[in-house]
């Protein structure tokens, strides 16, 4: 006994900050203190947190408002001290103008050609229409746990444009679709003001979490370019979000995550790792930011209100689930794929190393299950 406690103990100092700290924020019981996780709602409150600079110039106040977005002039746009070039936007959205995002993820950027992780034991003919096969039994769930999950449910995992191969870490030419037109505007319109005009959104990956689900400590380096920003935007639940240091081990520092939020990970930030330990609900009093549409949208906006039944599926699984789009470019602009880029050893299988569930509650929890890329468990 005496013998098993001394070497829990050594495996644990043995631990580096950043796990240590990722399993710290990931304990169910007793619930981890989050006294120490930066919040960005709060503003300039946190003496590390201080104002960044935006170009206010870079898109018209039109442009904005047809990605759904505040003018550039009112966004909440902060600094944090010790990580040059991390921006993080406190929800730049228009009200009602991120049903818009979410409803695209859920139904639109699912479908193919797009690829998701329940192509991987699954015939192409049996992921087509997630939506259509998930929404009206998402709409009459009771709520009880035994209900047997749809499709959407089982969403880890959408890459778009370049797509993502998880086994080889690489993007290449032969595996490329369009990337949706939408979220490349809003993309680009972040991006410059952000400074980074210019900027091509050429791959993305959709992250779906649930109330146990977490995302392993990584760096994004797969992409050729890395002077361009890594721009991540999140819906739904809130997230613990972990920013460490160049090495994996550098004790990182924790910030919430709301809907709406907005990051841009550039210059000496883009290539720090990263992990989302723990989905957590919205804080109460957060102001709904969900709500209807605001009316005077321009004609040729990219938000267009949502059907109410549509609408309805949306908000049953954002109650419980969390989006994030992370968009990034790819290549320098005239650059191609090498051959020599594509030809890296496979170490990670089908993103399961990166996508974790919780089984348990505990604070030793069994093996943990990977989060599952079959639909069929
Ligand atoms: O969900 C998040 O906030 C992070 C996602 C992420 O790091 C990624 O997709 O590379
Ligand atoms: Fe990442």
């Amino acid at each position: 006994m005496r013998m098993a406690k001394m070497a829990a103990a050594v495996a644990e100092h043995g631990q580096d900050a950043f796990r240590k700290l990722f399993k710290f924020y990931k304990r169910r019981v007793p619930p981890p203190d989050f006294s120490d996780v930066i919040d960005f709602a709060k503003g300039l409150r946190n003496e590390k947190v201080f104002a960044a600079k935006l170009n206010l110039a870079a898109i018209s106040e039109r442009d904005a408002r047809g990605a759904g977005l505040h003018p550039i002039k009112d966004w909440k746009a902060y600094g944090l001290e010790g990580y040059p070039g991390f921006i993080f936007i406190s929800n730049p959205f228009l009200l009602g103008s991120q049903q818009h995002w979410v409803t695209q993820s859920l139904k639109v950027y699912p479908q193919k050609p797009n690829v998701c992780n329940l192509d991987i034991h699954m015939a192409p003919a049996e992921t087509e229409n997630i939506w259509e096969r998930s929404a009206e039994r998402i709409r009459n769930k009771s709520g009880g746990k035994s209900e047997a999950k749809t499709l959407l449910e089982k969403l880890r995992w959408v890459t778009l444009g370049y797509h993502y191969n998880w086994d080889t870490k690489t993007y290449s030419a032969d595996r490329h679709t369009a990337f949706p037109a939408d979220l490349a505007r809003l993309s680009g319109h972040v991006a410059a003001a952000c400074g980074f005009p210019g900027f091509r959104a050429e791959a993305g990956i959709l992250n779906y979490y649930h109330t146990d689900s977490s995302l392993g400590i990584h760096v994004d380096e797969s992409e050729l370019d890395h002077s361009w920003p890594l721009l991540s935007f999140s819906f739904g639940q809130s997230a613990v979000f972990l920013l460490g240091g160049a090495k994996r081990e550098d004790a990182p520092t924790a910030m919430f995550m709301h809907s709406g939020d907005v990051m841009v990970m550039s210059g000496a930030s883009r290539l720090l790792y990263h992990a989302v330990p723990r989905i957590v609900s919205p804080p109460a009093g957060f102001p709904a930011p969900l709500g209807p549409p605001e009316e005077d949208t321009p004609e040729d906006s990219l938000v267009s209100k949502v059907p109410e039944e549509d609408w309805e599926v949306c908000t049953r699984y954002i109650e419980a689930s969390r989006v994030n789009a992370t968009v990034r470019q790819v290549l320098a602009p005239g650059q191609l794929f090498s051959a020599a880029a594509n030809s890296r050893p496979a170490v990670a299988l089908s993103g399961e190393s990166y996508h974790q569930e919780e089984t348990t509650g505990d604070e030793n929890p069994k093996p943990k299950r990977r989060r599952s890329s079959s639909a069929d468990s």
